[in-house]
């Protein structure tokens, strides 16, 4: 731990002279400053942790970080707290930039008092947070400690609560990131909870409520801390966390890559790279017109179709570990950032279960808060159905994609490349949702169901007559799934009525969307004026 500053040291100026002062400045600064006894910084390395400096420095563009509260420290006397006043408090805040932007961070230090938050280290997380609200610029959090100071019981408690209002304050004001580096224990967790995103690190951090002894006294249940809240626990199961990195450089990378499309805050727009596009037809493009299967059984990539369309192939995926069957990713279109919501047919065919539903709504809320464009491409062939699903709630959870697709007011380009079926055609960012643009491919299938279910309600006593008869009931199904699909599974009836704006060569796709998007740049829309909607929680 670093050295706790003396007693006398922090309170009466040594001696008179300006000299004397300033010589008593430079050794407040060296204290202020200093890094955690080598003992404790080796302790951090050895568990493959980076001190709390250090990271900041990662996260930083060099030399631009500027400290805050270097100085404060705690005025507890419990427990001989008063014997260990050390600078900073276990935390370090301040402001910096990342690609030349300006934001604000916090990092605490585990170190000292195990990273805990006691009074003065939770109001200096405040003072950062209200910093970055009042200069509209983006927050990261970056937590490793035991949670609230035991020590220093309520003061430290309600620091908390004094955070999670900021949280809720800011949230879709400025981005609010959360890199989780260590531990994360008890209540605290809901500061993480409140942000935009959360970046866990393998190995090294978890986040829990109620840790494996707790569970083990009341649940009787056995489970390591790993598994409890690890970040392969909360990035592949629960769904807490948006990225599992392999260790901290790679999480640091990541909350640096995020940034880079997001705009400070929500009166501005994210920033723009210049990207010159051809507005042909490439041969790239026309790779896409052999991707989707003649059968429509088999599965495809729709990681294909989009990487065909973003500037470079490049996204960013945003929770790629959880609810597989739909990507949610950042990427570029024409050098402006885009978010991406796609089905996945290779995944469970792509079906909508409650995972996928509410990835999606929480990506469409949090594309439309920050400004960013939303580009859907949809090939679903409905809600998964089964009574886990049911019961589990689909009904409100599968609700929230609805209200996130309804409430959006960015641009929104949609594209069918194959099923769009029943309400999860509805639900997929659908024209009469709100989208701006919706086009569909010749292999799209608008319907409300696909031709077997539906020749089996429609014509289930045609085919019992069939068999009664002791005709040849395959054959007779089989022509009624061709009338059926010739009739209704196909985007032309959805084209005629305009429900679709356009059928497109899928090779087409690419132009098609830069120039919705730059139809669409200078969209203006609002809701009704309201306190605030009530998103089925
Ligand atoms: C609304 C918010 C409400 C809450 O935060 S309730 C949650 C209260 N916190 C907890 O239950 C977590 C308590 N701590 C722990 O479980 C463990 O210390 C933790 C975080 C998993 C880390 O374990 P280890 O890596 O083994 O480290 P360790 O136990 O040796 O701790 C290192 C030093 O940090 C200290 N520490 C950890 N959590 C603390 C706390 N909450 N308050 C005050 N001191 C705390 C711990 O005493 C130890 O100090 P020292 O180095 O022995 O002097």
């Amino acid at each position: 731990m670093t050295d706790p500053i003396p007693a006398a040291s922090t309170t009466a100026a040594p001696t008179s002279t300006t000299a004397a002062k300033l010589a008593d400045l430079g050794d407040r600064v060296e204290r202020g400053i200093t890094e955690p006894a080598e003992a404790a910084k080796e302790k951090q390395h050895k568990r493959g942790k980076m001190t709390a400096r250090e990271r900041i420095e990662a996260l930083l563009d060099p030399g631009s970080f500027t400290e805050l509260d270097a100085f404060a420290t705690h005025h507890s006397t419990n427990f001989g707290l008063e014997k260990k006043r050390i600078p900073g408090d276990g935390v370090v805040t301040g402001h910096g930039t990342v690609d030349g932007r300006q934001v604000c961070v916090y990092s605490q230090d585990f170190t000292v008092f195990g990273g805990s938050l006691g009074e003065t280290h939770g109001r200096k997380i405040t003072k950062v947070m209200d910093l970055a609200l009042r200069i509209g610029a983006p927050l990261i959090g970056i937590s490793d400690g035991g949670g609230a100071r035991i020590q220093e019981g309520v003061a430290a408690l309600t620091q908390f609560a004094e955070i999670f209002r900021r949280n809720v304050a800011a949230s879709g004001v400025i981005p609010q990131v959360s890199l989780i580096l260590g531990p994360s224990a008890g209540g605290a967790v809901y500061s993480p909870a409140l942000t935009d995103f959360i970046v866990m690190a393998e190995g090294t951090s978890n986040m829990f409520i109620t840790g494996p002894d707790v569970i083990k006294s009341v649940t009787g249940e056995d489970v390591g801390l790993e598994e409890l809240g690890g970040a392969a626990t909360h990035n592949q199961r629960s769904g807490v966390a948006h990225y599992q990195a392999a260790d901290e450089d790679d999480a640091i990378d990541y909350v640096r890559a995020l940034l880079s499309y997001l705009p400070s805050n929500n009166l501005s727009d994210p920033p723009t790279w210049p990207h010159d596009v051809p507005l042909e037809v490439t041969a790239a493009d026309q790779e896409l017109d052999a991707l989707v299967p003649d059968s429509d059984n088999q599965p495809y990539d729709m990681r294909t179709v989009v990487e065909h369309v973003v500037d470079d192939g490049e996204i960013l995926e945003v929770q790629p570990g959880y609810a597989a069957n739909i990507i949610t990713a950042f990427a570029h279109v024409e050098g402006r950032p885009v978010g991406i919501i796609a089905n996945q047919p290779l995944q469970m065919a792509g079906t909508l279960d409650i995972g996928a539903s509410e990835k999606a709504a929480r990506f469409v809320r949090t594309c439309d808060a920050f400004n960013v464009p939303v580009l859907t491409f949809v090939d679903v062939p409905g809600f998964l159905p089964g009574t886990d699903q049911e019961w589990n709630g689909i009904i409100r959870r599968g609700a929230k994609l609805i209200f996130a697709y309804a409430e959006a007011t960015v641009p929104l380009v949609t594209v069918i490349t194959r099923k769009a079926y029943g309400g999860a055609y509805i639900v997929m960012g659908s024209k009469q949702l709100g989208a701006d643009v919706n086009l569909a491919w010749p292999t799209a299938q608008i319907a409300v169901m696909g031709s077997s279910g539906a020749v089996n309600i429609l014509q289930r006593s045609a085919l019992r007559k069939v068999a009664d008869e002791g005709g040849d009931v395959e054959a007779e199904r089989a022509r009624l799934v061709d009338e059926y699909e010739e009739a209704l599974v196909n985007p032309w009836d959805a084209a005629e009525r305009g429900y679709v704006d356009g059928v497109i060569a899928p090779s087409d796709t690419r132009v098609q969307i830069v120039k919705a998007l730059r139809a669409l740049r200078n969209k203006r829309a609002s809701l009704p004026a309201k306190k605030h909607g009530n998103i089925p929680l």
